[in-house]
């Protein structure tokens, strides 16, 4: 009789057959990549690029190799004739390419994620593998047919359960990393995971659906499946903060990809950096659709024909710029449809010949070349002229646009006509201030049109001429040798010349402003403004997204809370889907229900959820008599909490949140208690993190967005819902920070706190 021991026994060896499978893999790579790089720096030059080229594709699959070592096996399928599928992190075959473990993503191991008993086909068992590190420590198994034998087996050895693995990694303890859900994703995620690549997706959920680890899963999977397109286009992820981009950073190598772009809004243009920030009400001012209008209306205030005209004496001759040859240049500049920069060129040659035409009119003889063209290099050359063609038609980069038009009230009145003067006074600043998150959609929508800086567009040019020669060389060294002979095809050589490998691409499109992405996630995209969304359209043309977020927890003045709106307008009625996830993983019922009922009450219109697990006591209020006592009070809780949570091997997570205005007294009475009960050495452990990836953590609840926490203190939820610019953004904020806990939940506040809101 098959026993739960004999079964461990038996899924140990097919484990271990993975494992040494995976060992030799990496020892064969290992093998050819040192036998390469032995080879060093002789040989001739196209020797030289061939042997580069193997070196960079040995090194790319080690990556990938050594980035499955955790949990390689994960799952095992049977059907219905008695054959079994293991499924795992990657596919491998053995020597004689016989299937031994089948990649998550490929279609034969949907059915581990989406069969169910009333749609299972001709799988009978599903089977949950738990691994610790190599070692197969349980078994699960859900049995889809209810008529076949492994109904008997799976119950006589005691496999037979439920959904342990899938609570078994929800209660276990933060790391701070969000990880990988591959080993139970579940059907309603998968359907969205494995869904078309050419449809702009959209996935609502409440908190702690999954939206964001569904997302990530689909960049993986639309990866795997079109892996020639999108290694050389990449994806990009957008998220809401570093500290969100810090903890989902280890989800996509751990699934084997390491070529993907994240970026914050505020650092998607390279070489930018938004350093301020802007009141929500200025925020959603800029934010605003029409202040594209704005943008277009600056820039074209720089092509106009100046007041005063001069004459230029050239070669005795006065030359004069008549205000109908401007025009007659402007219309030919305008006429290319290029950026204004380029376009510049053509208005300066239409321009400078014009006047030469002014200078011929006025000989009494025929000018040979010679001398026209020496008067074309002396106009040119004019400090008039020079000056009168840059008030025709200036030369900019988007910096000095913006920063020109937030600085003169009397401009920004001009190019935004719709705004009142007290919007004016609230967007004007002093020239030379710092950007601001919310200028980054305007630098880039002024960059679109603008063109590259000039300066920059002629080392660009000179890069780019260098680049061009490599690639003939390369098209040389495959058209003498015809290399390939079934290891690297000849396309693959190619690319890692051009660098298009994941990697390379990833490095190139980060550092290019015009890159255009295969795809591209945006996770916590309700916040995302008009302006915003403009910016990331212009960066996939083909519309491929994967849009995650949640209309209820919209803090942005400018940002969507209705998906239909935003959508249609950006996509078109009938272009995107909508996909609605409904259980909350994170949360236990009774917070859930907290958050949703409060959420409720304030008009927010929220998605049903229903949280996986219920924690009887997770929910706990703290009320003090007045200010005095708060901070001693929230720091005692944070302590205890601690002392249940939070671990020396740098895994639990407890966060406090409070109104901005207590931030700072809220920190130092937090640290202090900790030093007063875990003592001087553990403070400093505790104090001396990353700012951003703090055991115990202090914040407001714009940082937390997105992230989770075994616990977390709520502060003082009337003053944060005051702190907020509307009420809706209030709701949304405070249902934000009462949804980050995946254990306990704590409300500290006073009695006043406690008289104003009631939660
Ligand atoms: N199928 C699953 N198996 C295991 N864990 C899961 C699964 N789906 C989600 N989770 C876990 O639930 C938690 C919440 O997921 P995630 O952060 O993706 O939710 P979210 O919908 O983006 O939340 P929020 O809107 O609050 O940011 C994470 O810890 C995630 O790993």
């Amino acid at each position: 009789m098959s026993t739960y021991a004999s079964q461990l026994e038996e899924e140990q060896r097919a484990v271990s057959r993975a494992y040494n499978r995976l060992d030799a893999l990496r020892e064969e790579t290992k093998h050819r990549l040192d036998a390469v790089r032995a080879a060093g720096s002789h040989g001739s030059p196209t020797q030289r690029t061939e042997r580069d080229s193997f070196a960079t594709m040995y090194e790319d699959r080690l990556i990938q190799l050594r980035g499955v070592e955790d949990r390689l096996v994960f799952g095992r399928l049977d059907d219905s004739k008695g054959d079994r599928l293991y499924i795992g992190r990657i596919g491998l075959t053995d020597e004689r390419h016989n299937p031994m473990l089948i990649d998550w993503r490929a279609e034969a191991a949907r059915p581990f994620y989406e069969a169910t008993p009333s749609h299972h086909g001709d799988i009978v068992m599903r089977r949950h593998i738990t691994l610790h590190f190599r070692d197969v420590v349980a078994l699960e198994d859900e049995v889809l047919d209810v008529h076949s034998k492994s109904v008997d087996e799976a119950s006589t050895s005691g496999t037979l359960t439920g959904e342990g693995a899938l609570l078994a990694s929800l209660s276990s303890r933060r790391t701070g990393k969000m990880t990988d859900i591959v080993a139970t994703i579940q059907g309603e995620q998968d359907k969205i995971i494995r869904s078309d690549i050419g449809r702009a997706v959209v996935v609502q959920g409440g908190p702690g659906t999954g939206k964001t680890a569904v997302a990530l899963h689909r960049a993986a999977y639309l990866l795997y499946t079109h892996r020639r397109t999108l290694s050389r286009s990449g994806v990009l992820v957008v998220g809401p903060s570093p500290a969100f981009l810090h903890y989902i950073d280890q989800v996509l190598p751990s699934l084997g990809e390491t070529g993907v772009v994240s970026r914050t809004i505020a650092d998607l243009i390279p070489g930018v950096m938004a350093t301020a920030v802007d009141t929500p009400q200025v925020a959603y001012l800029k934010g605003e659709r029409r202040m594209a209008n704005a943008i277009r209306n600056a820039v074209a205030d720089r092509e106009r024909i100046p007041s005063n005209l001069p004459v230029v004496h050239i070669n005795g001759i006065d030359v004069p710029m008549l205000p109908a040859d401007i025009e007659q240049a402007l219309g030919d500049a305008r006429r290319t449809h290029q950026p204004h920069n380029k376009a510049r060129e053509t208005f300066v040659k239409s321009m400078l010949s014009a006047m030469r035409m002014r200078y011929e009119e006025q000989l009494d003889y025929t000018p040979d070349q010679d001398e026209l063209y020496r008067t074309v290099s002396l106009l040119r050359m004019n400090d008039k002229v020079r000056v009168t063609l840059n008030l025709a038609w200036l030369p900019m980069t988007g910096q000095w646009l913006l920063d020109d038009m937030f600085s003169k009230p009397h401009k920004l009145r001009r190019y935004a006509p719709w705004l009142s003067d007290e919007q004016v006074k609230a967007l004007t600043r002093p020239k030379g201030s710092p950007l601001t998150r919310s200028d980054i959609a305007l630098l880039d929508e002024a960059m679109e049109l603008l063109g590259e800086d000039p300066k920059l567009a002629a080392k660009r040019e000179r890069l780019k001429a260098k680049h061009d020669e490599e690639i003939q060389f390369a098209k040389d060294t495959l058209a003498q040798n015809g290399i390939g002979n079934g290891i690297v095809t000849s396309q693959m050589l190619l690319d890692n010349i051009n660098g298009s490998s994941p990697e390379d691409t990833a490095q190139r499109a980060a550092n290019d402003r015009e890159w255009t992405y295969g795809h591209i996630v945006v996770d916590e995209a309700q916040e995302l403004t008009a302006m915003d969304w403009r910016m990331l359209m212009r960066r996939c043309p083909s519309r491929s997204f994967t849009i995650v977020g949640d209309v209820a927890q919209t803090s942005a003045l400018g940002g969507t809370r209705s998906w239909a709106k935003t959508m249609d307008r950006l996509f078109g009625h009938g272009h995107w889907d909508v996909n609605e996830l409904t259980i909350d993983y994170r949360n236990p019922q009774e917070v859930s229900r907290l958050a949703s009922n409060f959420a409720a009450k304030q008009g927010l219109y929220i998605s049903t959820v229903h949280a996986v697990r219920g924690i009887p006591d997770s929910v706990e209020r703290v009320t003090v008599e007045d200010r005095d006592a708060l901070f001693g009070a929230v720091a005692r809780e944070t302590v205890k909490l601690a002392r249940e949570f939070v671990a020396q091997d740098g895994t639990g997570r407890v966060a406090v949140i409070g109104p901005n205005q207590l931030l700072d007294q809220l920190e130092s009475s937090v640290y202090a208690e900790v030093e007063r009960e875990f003592g001087a050495e553990e403070a400093h452990r505790l104090r001396s993190q990353d700012s951003w990836d703090r055991q115990i953590m202090v914040s407001d609840t714009e940082t937390v967005k997105g992230l989770e926490y075994d616990a977390v203190v709520v502060v003082e939820p009337a003053l944060i819902d005051q702190e907020a610019p509307s009420r809706l953004v209030s709701a949304a904020d405070l249902y934000v920070a009462m949804t980050r806990p995946t254990q306990r939940l704590a409300i500290v506040r006073t009695l006043l706190d406690e008289h104003e809101l009631e939660l």
